[in-house]
């Protein structure tokens, strides 16, 4: 089946910035693609052009089959985006927005409100849907809004769904319906690209992940593939005391697969069936104070993900796919 969104070579200069530097990647109908990368690796500026809001430098964007760099107005028909910033409702009720949003996109009345209260329900934000949002964030929270940005994001069906950032601000329980709800559009048959920071959420529901790094395609690939480590493999954390800045733990009596520092903490990937020699080790490090605590735990994509973006160049030990796309 043909791509609902296809980009090739997508490369946006601002400045001395490349923001975007040569992005491939693609979304079939049905499938759920997560955009993952740190603070200003350039996922907000891919969205940004493949909505028709900013001009490529160079490279190509076809949303739905129509070329969106010279047709824009064309291509954004075939696709509704939420924005990262909260979409602007004040004065209304989730319930106007939401059948205010399926109005606009073509939907009859009686439909409108029928999808408003299905969306209620799904999204578990019936208690607010006859409140209104009002100025400087008062009458709905920051979570209760950005539910409703989604709602009106999903209110009628389009064949690509642009998520920048939807769960900002929502709470655990209704992050997972959220999630559970992105899933169902893909099912539905809606191709989805979903800007996120949340690896590990994320994982449970993509199909496809494209890790943008500095503006370039650092890796992607399905979940599993990203994850890059055996079912067996398990991940040793050790949390550095606050002084530790470059700690020396010495040679690990283990096998280490990847090695990672996220902050006060190390992430070592290692063998399960090392895990007795891991364990002893840690407690050594915990007892001579080089380390305040340590746990063992099933290795995650969150490691490989850190491994890929962390700044020192830890060798990334995940694949690349260079193929204009299939991620
Ligand atoms: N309008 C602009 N003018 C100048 N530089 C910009 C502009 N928009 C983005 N940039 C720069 O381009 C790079 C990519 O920014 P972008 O917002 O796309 O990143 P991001 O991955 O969406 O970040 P975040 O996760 O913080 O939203 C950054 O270095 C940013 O400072």
């Amino acid at each position: 089946m043909d791509d609902v969104l296809h980009i090739t070579g997508l490369t946006r200069r601002f400045g001395a910035v490349v923001a975007n530097d040569d992005i491939s990647l693609r979304v079939r109908p049905g499938e759920v693609v997560g955009l993952l990368g740190h603070n200003g690796a350039g996922k907000t500026t891919l969205v940004s052009q493949v909505v028709g809001l900013l001009r490529p430098d160079a490279g190509s964007i076809t949303v739905g089959g129509t070329d969106a760099v010279a047709h824009p107005a064309a291509a954004r028909r075939h696709v509704a985006l939420q924005p990262q910033a909260q979409a602007p409702i004040e004065g209304l009720t989730p319930r106007t927005a939401i059948e205010l949003a399926a109005r606009v996109r073509g939907l009859p009345p009686r439909r409108a409100r029928a999808v408003a209260e299905e969306l209620a329900d799904e999204l578990d934000i019936r208690p607010w849907l006859d409140r209104r949002a009002l100025p400087e964030g008062r009458g709905l929270s920051g979570g209760v809004r950005r539910l409703t940005a989604f709602a009106m994001t999903v209110a009628a069906p389009t064949p690509l769904l642009v998520l920048d950032e939807p769960t900002n601000d929502i709470d655990a329980a209704r992050r997972r319906l959220l999630w559970d709800a992105v899933r169902r559009r893909g099912d539905e048959g809606a191709g989805v690209l979903l800007v996120t920071h949340n690896v590990t959420e994320a994982e449970r529901i993509v199909d496809e992940l494209v890790v943008l790094d500095r503006g370039r395609v650092a890796a992607a690939g399905s979940p599993a593939a990203l994850r890059g480590t055996q079912d067996t493999d398990l991940r040793l954390e050790l949390q550095l005391p606050p002084e530790a800045t470059d700690p020396d733990l010495g040679q690990p009596p283990v096998t280490v697969h990847r090695t990672v520092r996220a902050g006060r903490r190390t992430l070592l990937t290692v063998p399960a069936a090392q895990a007795a020699a891991a364990v002893t080790w840690a407690t050594t490090l915990r007892e001579s104070g080089a380390v305040e605590g340590y746990s063992l735990a099933p290795a995650t994509l969150e490691d490989a993900y850190l491994a890929l973006t962390s700044p020192d160049d830890a060798a990334p030990s995940v694949p690349t796919d260079q193929e204009p796309a299939r991620v």
